[in-house]
């Protein structure tokens, strides 16, 4: 496998869907059910994952990651069906995740932090030190590759965690929340990037800013109280709305719009 090469690339695709859920709960803590009945069906693109604080897109997410399992219904990701108990390791060679909080040896320079998570994700040894440059450029932190991570900004970490989720190349790339905490032309940067991956991964990016799912997008899943929704493109998401609803743009009033008529008082962006 050469570092450029998608895992997508070096398995023949059997599924249809790259993340399929049927009737998916997930039950946290004692009783809640953080997702609570979800049907979705996503392939290629990037998609767009958006609903009020608390409406379960960390807990599907981390689902999504295999860190949770389901605790009743079904999911399939890359045709592997994930249930309660089992081994999922090569299932996530070929997934990438950034968890909204990750934890990292500051003493790491950051080639070093990428390296450890190629190692992980079972990279072949021979591939890592190109796929880790190919992975530090792409985040643009080429420059600061031999930089010890405690020496990096906010945002340089964030697009250090970025690096070490698309290092394996993955065929579903998983990231909560990736632009909290980049500046504007970081910002604008990694839009950029996120529709690059998305035209041969399945990228699932969870956002309060509805900026970023116009901008970088094919679809929006708009989730709330562990349910779907919708789903559909960023105009569908702007066409729900109208000059009554509150927001400051067509997206955020269709955002407005569905959640309140959903039964959800709608979130921060
Ligand atoms: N370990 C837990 N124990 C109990 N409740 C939990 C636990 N984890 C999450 N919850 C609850 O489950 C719901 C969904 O949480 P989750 O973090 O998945 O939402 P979110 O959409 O990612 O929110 P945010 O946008 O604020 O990050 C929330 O009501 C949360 O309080």
């Amino acid at each position: 496998m050469t570092p450029a090469s998608s895992a997508a690339d070096t398995a023949p695709k059997t599924y249809p869907w790259e993340i399929r859920a049927s009737g998916l709960r997930v039950a946290v803590g004692r009783k809640k059910m953080a997702v609570d009945g979800l049907d979705l069906s996503l392939g290629i693109g990037t998609h767009g994952l958006l609903g009020p604080n608390g409406a379960g897109k960390t807990t599907l997410i981390r689902t999504l990651a295999t860190v949770l399992r389901p605790t009743e219904g079904e999911l399939e990701l890359l045709g592997t069906s994930v249930g309660r108990i089992g081994d999922y390791r090569a299932l996530r060679r070929r997934i990438g995740y950034l968890p909204q909080d990750f934890g990292y040896y500051k003493r790491f320079t950051v080639r070093e932090f990428v390296e450890y998570m190629a190692w992980l994700k079972e990279v072949p040894k021979a591939d890592v030190p190109a796929a880790v440059q190919r992975a530090v450029e792409r985040v643009g932190l080429a420059d600061r590759a031999d930089h010890r991570m405690k020496t990096l900004s906010g945002g340089m970490v964030r697009r250090a965690g970025i690096a070490q989720a698309i290092v394996n190349a993955p065929a579903v790339l998983l990231l909560d929340e990736p632009t909290a905490g980049l500046d504007p032309a970081q910002r604008l940067r990694f839009r950029e990037l996120l529709q690059e991956l998305g035209r041969d991964t399945c990228v699932v990016v969870s956002t309060h800013l509805v900026e970023d799912v116009a901008a970088a997008c094919s679809d929006v899943v708009l989730f709330a109280d562990g349910r779907l929704v919708i789903q559909g493109t960023p105009d569908d998401l702007a066409a729900a709305g109208g000059i009554e609803y509150p927001g400051d743009s067509p997206l955020e009033r269709g955002y407005s719009a569905l959640l309140r008529n959903s039964g959800q008082q709608g979130g921060t962006w």
